[in-house]
C-alpha cells in the first residue's frame, strides 16, 4: 500500500511539473488530484480490507493510465498506437473513484458492510484453486477471493470500455447509412461490430464463471465461519439461553447468502454504473451543439450533457420520492413472512402435543392471522409498486424520444449527423439507467439491510456469549486438587442475573455413586450444566479432576439424523465400536429388539419411545466409558423395575465410572452411596449440602 501511494505521489508531481511547462490543464488536474489520491491511499491501510482492494485497484490504474498519458505528452508514445492513449480525463476519473472509496469508508453503513465482508478476503487458510488450463493449485482462501474480485472489477471496467467503443460504432454505422456509404457500412459491421460484439459476449461469459465462483467460495467461507463460531465453546447453547439472536439457522443459511450476493451485486454494478455515467457523460459533453442562455449571448458548454443531467437528476429524485415507502414496506413484508414460517415450523415441532390436545383449530386460526398480516402489507406493497412503476414506465417511454426531440432542430439544420443523434440517444439512455440504479434496487436494499442487521446482531450475540465467561465473569473450570469435583464459592444465576444456586464448598463424587435431590426448580440441572461447562451466568470456579472425561445425559436425549448405529456412537464417528461391543451395550440396556435395525436410517428421535431413547443414551455411555457420568433424570421415563435394571447394567459395564444422578424417585437412593440435597436459603436461593452416609436409605 505504501509503495503504491509513493508511486501515485511521484507520478502526480511529474504531471504537475510537465503540466506547468506545457500549460496542459489535463496534466495539472491529474497532478493535483493525484496528490490527494496519494494521501488517501497512504491512509487507506487503516480502512477495511474489502474497501482497500478497490483503493489499490484505482491507485494502480491511476499510475498506469497517468504514466501512459504523460509518455504520450512527452512525444515518446508510438505513432501507430496513438488511438490507445488514455485521455487525462480517464486518469482524473479513476483518481476521483479512489477518493470516493476512501471517503465512503467513513460512512457508518458502508463501514459495517466492509467489516462483515473483509474477513473472507483476509482468510489465510489454504484452498484448492481451479483455473483451466492450469493444474489445480493451492492458494490462501483470502488471496484467491481477492484475485477474483480484482479480476471482476477490471473486467467490469473493460465492459464499460467495450460499450463505449460500441457507441462509436453506432455513430459511424448510422453515418454510413445516412451517407449511403456501402463500403463503410460493411466495414463497420464486419471489422468493428463483429469483433467487439464477440469480445463483449466472451467477457460476459467469463464474468459469469468468475462471479459465481467468487460468490460460492465467499458464502461457503462465511457460513463455515459463522457455524464454527456458533458451535464453538457451546456458544449455540449460551446464545439461545441469552435469547438475543433468534433463528440462527436462518442467519447462517439465508443471511450469509443474501449478504454475499447483495454486497457483490451492489458494489460491482454500482462501480459499472458510475463508470458508465462518467464515460457517457464525456460523450454527451463533447456533442457539438451550442446553445445560448435565453436572453443573453452566453453559450453553454456541454449543453446536451447538462440537459441529460438535469433531466436524470429530476427524474431520479421524483422516483425516489414516490418509491421511498417501498423500503419500509419490503422490510415489514420480510418480517411477516418470517413470522408465518416460524409458526409453521413450531407446528411441525409440536405436532404430537397439538394433535393430543386437538389444538388444530386454534393453530389454524393463528396461522390464518399470520397470513392475514402478510396479505394486508402485501396490498400496500402492490400499490406502492404500482405508483413507482407508473412513473418509471412512462419515464422509460419518454426516454426513447426525449433526446431526439432535443436534437431534432440541430439535426434538421444540418449541424449534427444521424450517427451523432443515435449515439446521443443511447448515451442519454445509459446516463439515465445509471442514475436510476438505486431506484431499481429498492426491494433488495430492504432485504440487504435486514440481512446485515441480522448478521451483525448474530456476531454480537456470539461475542457476548464468549465474553460471559471471560475474566472474572462466568463460571470457570479449573483442575481439582483431589479426585472429586470441587465447587467453591460459586453463584449460579439466571440469564437476567437473579441468583438461584449458591455453593459454599461442595465435593461431588467423593463416593462412586452420588444422588442429587431437591425440590423442583431448585437448580439441580443448572448445577450440572455449570459442571459441564455450559452455564455461563454467575461466577465461581468448578474444579475438575485432571484429565477426567465427563459425559452428561439429559432427560431428553439427542438423536442425530441418520442410522441407529450413528446415534449410539454419537458424538464419536460411526465406526468407533465393533459389533460385539454394540450388541452387548444394547442387550444390557434392553434394546436387543432394535439390533436388526441398527443400520436403518430414520427419524429415530420420533420413532423411539421416550424410555427407549433414554436407554439408548445409557447404551451410548456404556460404549463411551467416561470417567464421570452425570444423569439428569436420564432414566425418569422408565418404570422403577427397569430403572433398577439399567442402574445394575451401568454397575456391571462401568465399574470405574463415577456416577452422579439427579432423580426424584425414592428407589434411587438404594442405588447410590451418598446424597447431596438442595437446601433453601433465606434469600430464595438453594445450596447443595452433602448428607452423611448414615442418612442414606
Ligand atoms: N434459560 C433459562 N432462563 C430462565 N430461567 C431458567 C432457565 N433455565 C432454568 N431456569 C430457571 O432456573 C430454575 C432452576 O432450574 P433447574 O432446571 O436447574 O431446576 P431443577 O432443580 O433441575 O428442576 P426440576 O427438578 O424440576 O428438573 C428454575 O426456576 C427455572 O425456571
Amino acid at each position: 500500500m505504501r509503495p503504491l501511494s509513493i508511486a501515485v505521489a511521484v507520478l502526480a508531481v511529474i504531471a504537475l511539473i510537465l503540466g506547468q511547462q506545457s500549460g496542459s490543464a489535463g496534466a495539472i488536474g491529474m497532478g493535483v488530484i493525484g496528490l490527494l489520491l496519494a494521501a488517501a491511499t497512504w491512509r487507506a491501510v487503516a480502512i477495511a480490507t474489502f474497501l482497500r482492494i478497490f483503493s489499490i485497484i484505482f491507485g494502480v490504474e491511476y499510475v498506469l493510465t497517468g504514466a501512459a498519458f504523460l509518455v504520450a505528452q512527452s512525444g515518446a508514445w508510438p505513432q501507430a498506437w496513438q488511438a490507445l492513449v488514455p485521455p487525462a480525463s480517464l486518469t482524473i476519473t479513476i483518481a476521483v473513484f479512489g477518493l470516493i472509496v476512501y471517503a465512503i469508508s467513513f460512512v457508518p453503513g458502508i463501514a459495517r458492510i466492509a467489516r462483515l465482508a473483509s474477513p473472507y478476503f483476509e482468510a489465510p487458510e489454504l484452498t484448492t484453486g481451479h483455473l483451466w488450463p492450469l493444474k489445480p493449485f493451492r492458494i490462501g482462501a483470502g488471496r484467491l477471493g481477492t484475485l477474483l474480485l480484482v479480476f471482476l472489477v477490471v473486467l467490469n471496467q473493460l465492459q464499460v470500455a467495450i460499450s463505449l467503443r460500441l457507441s462509436f460504432f453506432n455513430r459511424d454505422f448510422y453515418n454510413a447509412i445516412q451517407e449511403k456509404d456501402a463500403g463503410s457500412f460493411w466495414y463497420q459491421l464486419i471489422y468493428v461490430f463483429s469483433v467487439w460484439a464477440a469480445i463483449s459476449v466472451v467477457s460476459n461469459l467469463i464474468e459469469i464463471v468468475a462471479n459465481y465462483t467468487l460468490l460460492i467460495r465467499w458464502r461457503r467461507w462465511m457460513a463455515e465461519k459463522f457455524s464454527a463460531a456458533w458451535l464453538g465453546n457451546s456458544n449455540h447453547y449460551r446464545v439461545s439461553l441469552a435469547g438475543n439472536a433468534d433463528n440462527p439457522d436462518q442467519r447462517i443459511a439465508e443471511d450469509t447468502r443474501a449478504f454475499v450476493n447483495q454486497t457483490y451485486n451492489f458494489a460491482l454494478p454500482l462501480l459499472t454504473q458510475v463508470s458508465t455515467l462518467v464515460s457517457f457523460s464525456i460523450i454527451l459533453w463533447s456533442i457539438p451543439v451550442a446553445s445560448v442562455l435565453p436572453g443573453t449571448d452566453i453559450t453553454i458548454p456541454g449543453f446536451i450533457f447538462w440537459m441529460a443531467l438535469i433531466y436524470s437528476v429530476a427524474a431520479t429524485w421524483i422516483a425516489h420520492m414516490i418509491g421511498k415507502p417501498l423500503i419500509g414496506l419490503e422490510f415489514e413484508q420480510e418480517k411477516r413472512e418470517a413470522n408465518f414460517r416460524f409458526s409453521l415450523a413450531r407446528l411441525r415441532e409440536y405436532s404430537e402435543q397439538i394433535a393430543l390436545m386437538r389444538g388444530e383449530n386454534a393453530e389454524q386460526k393463528h396461522l390464518s392471522e399470520r397470513f392475514g398480516d402478510i396479505v394486508s402489507n402485501f396490498y400496500r406493497l402492490v400499490w406502492a409498486r404500482v405508483r413507482l412503476t407508473t412513473f418509471t414506465l412512462s419515464f422509460g417511454q419518454a426516454n426513447v424520444v426525449v433526446p431526439y426531440i432535443l436534437l431534432a432542430p440541430h439535426y434538421f439544420s444540418g449541424k449534427i449527423t444521424l450517427g451523432i443523434m443515435t449515439q446521443v440517444a443511447s448515451a442519454f439512455d445509459r446516463v439515465q439507467t445509471a442514475m436510476s440504479f438505486f431506484i431499481d434496487r429498492y426491494q433488495s436494499i430492504a432485504s440487504y439491510v435486514a440481512s446485515i442487521n441480522r448478521l451483525t446482531t448474530f456476531e454480537a450475540a456470539i461475542a457476548q456469549a464468549q465474553a460471559a465467561n471471560a475474566g472474572d465473569k462466568g463460571i470457570h473450570e479449573v483442575p481439582a486438587k483431589g479426585d472429586a469435583m470441587h465447587v467453591d464459592e460459586a453463584t449460579l444465576s439466571l440469564p437476567n442475573g437473579q441468583p438461584i444456586v449458591r455453593v459454599n464448598d461442595l465435593d461431588l463424587g467423593t463416593t462412586r455413586r452420588t444422588l442429587v435431590i431437591g425440590p423442583s426448580g431448585s437448580g439441580k440441572s443448572t448445577l450440572f450444566r455449570a459442571i459441564a461447562g455450559i452455564w455461563p451466568f454467575g461466577q465461581g470456579k468448578v474444579g475438575i479432576p485432571a484429565g477426567a472425561e465427563i459425559m452428561l445425559l439429559p432427560q431428553r436425549p439427542y438423536l442425530p439424523q441418520g442410522s441407529l448405529r450413528a446415534a449410539l456412537a454419537y458424538p464419536a464417528p460411526l465406526d468407533t465400536y465393533n459389533e460385539a461391543e454394540i450388541k452387548a451395550a444394547m442387550q444390557l440396556t434392553k434394546l436387543g429388539h432394535l439390533y436388526e435395525r441398527l443400520d436403518e436410517v430414520d427419524l429415530w428421535g420420533q420413532r423411539l419411545s421416550g424410555g427407549e431413547q433414554q436407554r439408548l443414551a445409557v447404551a451410548r455411555a456404556l460404549l463411551a466409558k467416561p470417567d464421570w457420568l452425570f444423569l439428569d433424570e436420564a432414566t425418569a421415563s422408565l418404570d422403577e423395575k427397569l430403572e433398577g435394571e439399567i442402574y445394575a447394567a451401568m454397575e456391571q459395564a462401568l465399574p470405574q465410572t463415577r456416577i452422579v444422578s439427579i432423580g426424584h424417585r425414592s428407589t434411587l437412593r438404594a442405588m447410590h452411596d451418598s446424597i447431596v440435597i438442595m437446601q433453601p436459603n433465606e434469600d430464595g436461593t438453594f445450596s447443595p449440602k452433602a448428607e452423611s452416609r448414615e442418612m442414606v436409605g
